[in-house]
C-alpha cells in the first residue's frame, strides 16, 4: 500500500468547515509523508494540455537553438541542458553524479522595476526570464500556467495555515513577492547502457516551501523515501498533482512536517519511456525569514534551526546543484 494519500482540495474554496476539513487532511500527510497528490485543484485541463505541449516542442528543437537560452548563472532561469545538474548535489554531495534530465525554468512574471526588485539579494531572483523564440504559445502557456499554479498555491498554504492552528492569513505577507519557479524537466529514453550512479533525478529534498507537480504515467518516474526507509513509486492519477513540502516548511514548523527525500528513476531500456513533468515549486518573498513558527516549538521541543532567507537558501541550494557540474565536466 502506498504511504502518499489522495486528498480532494475542492474544499478549499468552500466554507470554513470545508476547508478545515481539508487542512487536517494535509496535516496528517505533511506529518506523515510530506507528500500527498491532489485532486479538485481547478487548474483547467487545456492550460496543462499547453503548457506540456510547449515544452515537448522545445525539448525536440536542436541542442543550439535550446542553448541559445541557456541559463546565465547566478540566474538559474532559462534552459539547462542534459546532464548539467545533480540534485544530489544539492545535499552538499559534491560527487554527486549529474541528472539525466534536461529543463526550462522561468520565473515571476512582470515584477516592478524598483528599489525591492533591484537590490543585490533580489536581483537573481527576478532576472529576466529568457524565452525561446517558438513555439508561439510558449511563452503565453508558461506565462498562464505560473500564475494559475501560484494561485493554487496562495490556497494551499490556506490549508497549511489551518493545519497548523495559525491564522488562514498567516502566511500571506511573506509570499506576496513571491520568487516562485516553474520548470519544465524533460527526462529523455534511455536506449544505452548508462554510468553507475546515473540517474534521472538523484536524490534530493525540494528547497523552497511547497511543490506542485505534474507527473506523467510513463516509466522511471518519482520515488519517495517512506517512513520504512524505502523507495516508494509515488502514484500518478489522471487529472492530479503531486504536492510536496519543501526544507522551508520543515524549517517554519521545527519539522513537524517532513521535507521528504524524492528522486526520479531510471526507466527500462526499452520502448517510449521518455517523460516530461512540470514542477511549480512555491518559493517565499526572498527577504521573508524563515524561522520557527510560533506554536511549532515548546517546553522539551526546542526551535531546531537558525532563521534562514527564503532567498538566500535557495541561491545556496542552486549553487551546490551546479557547482560540482562544472568543476567535473
Ligand atoms: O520530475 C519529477 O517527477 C520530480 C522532479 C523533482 O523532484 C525536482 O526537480 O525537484
Ligand atoms: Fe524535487
Amino acid at each position: 500500500m502506498t504511504s502518499v494519500p489522495i486528498i480532494d482540495v475542492s474544499g478549499l474554496r468552500g466554507d470554513r468547515a470545508a476547508r478545515q476539513a481539508v487542512a487536517d487532511q494535509i496535516g496528517r500527510a505533511c506529518e506523515e509523508i510530506g507528500f500527498f497528490c491532489i485532486t479538485g485543484h481547478g487548474i483547467p485541463q487545456e492550460l496543462i494540455r499547453r503548457v506540456r505541449e510547449a515544452s515537448l516542442a522545445f525539448f525536440d528543437r536542436d541542442e543550439e537553438e535550446k542553448r541559445a537560452i541557456e541559463r546565465q548563472p547566478p540566474s538559474y532561469r532559462g534552459y539547462i541542458p542534459l546532464a548539467s545538474e545533480g540534485l544530489a548535489r544539492s545535499l552538499g554531495r559534491a560527487g554527486a553524479a549529474a541528472d539525466l534530465k534536461e529543463a526550462f525554468s522561468m520565473g515571476p512574471v512582470g515584477a516592478p522595476d524598483d528599489a525591492y526588485h533591484r537590490s543585490a539579494e533580489a536581483a537573481p531572483h527576478f532576472a529576466p526570464n529568457r524565452w525561446p523564440a517558438s513555439p508561439a504559445d510558449f511563452q503565453p502557456a508558461f506565462e498562464a500556467y505560473y500564475e494559475q499554479l501560484a494561485a493554487l498555491a496562495g490556497t494551499l498554504l490556506g490549508g497549511f495555515a489551518l493545519a497548523l492552528g495559525l491564522p488562514e492569513d498567516w502566511f500571506a505577507d511573506k509570499v506576496d513577492r513571491h520568487i516562485s519557479n516553474v520548470r519544465a524537466l524533460h527526462y529523455p529514453a534511455q536506449p544505452e547502457e548508462i554510468e553507475p550512479g546515473q540517474i534521472r533525478a538523484g536524490e534530493h529534498t525540494d528547497y523552497g516551501c511547497l511543490t506542485i507537480l505534474l507527473t506523467e504515467a510513463n516509466k522511471g518516474g518519482l520515488e519517495v523515501l517512506n517512513r520504512r526507509g524505502e523507495w516508494e513509486a509515488v502514484p500518478h492519477l489522471p487529472d492530479s498533482f503531486v504536492v510536496n513540502i519543501g526544507d522551508l516548511m520543515a524549517q517554519w514548523s521545527n519539522d513537524r512536517y517532513v521535507s521528504t527525500m524524492h528522486r526520479v528513476a531510471n526507466p527500462p531500456r526499452s520502448g517510449n519511456t521518455r517523460r516530461l513533468s512540470i514542477a511549480f515549486f512555491h518559493q517565499p518573498n526572498h527577504d521573508a525569514l524563515i524561522e520557527c513558527i510560533p506554536g511549532c516549538a515548546g517546553p522539551g521541543n526546542p526551535a531546531r534551526y537558525e532563521p534562514i532567507t527564503s532567498g538566500g537558501h535557495r541561491l545556496m541550494k542552486v549553487s551546490r546543484a551546479n557547482q560540482a557540474a562544472t568543476t567535473m565536466a
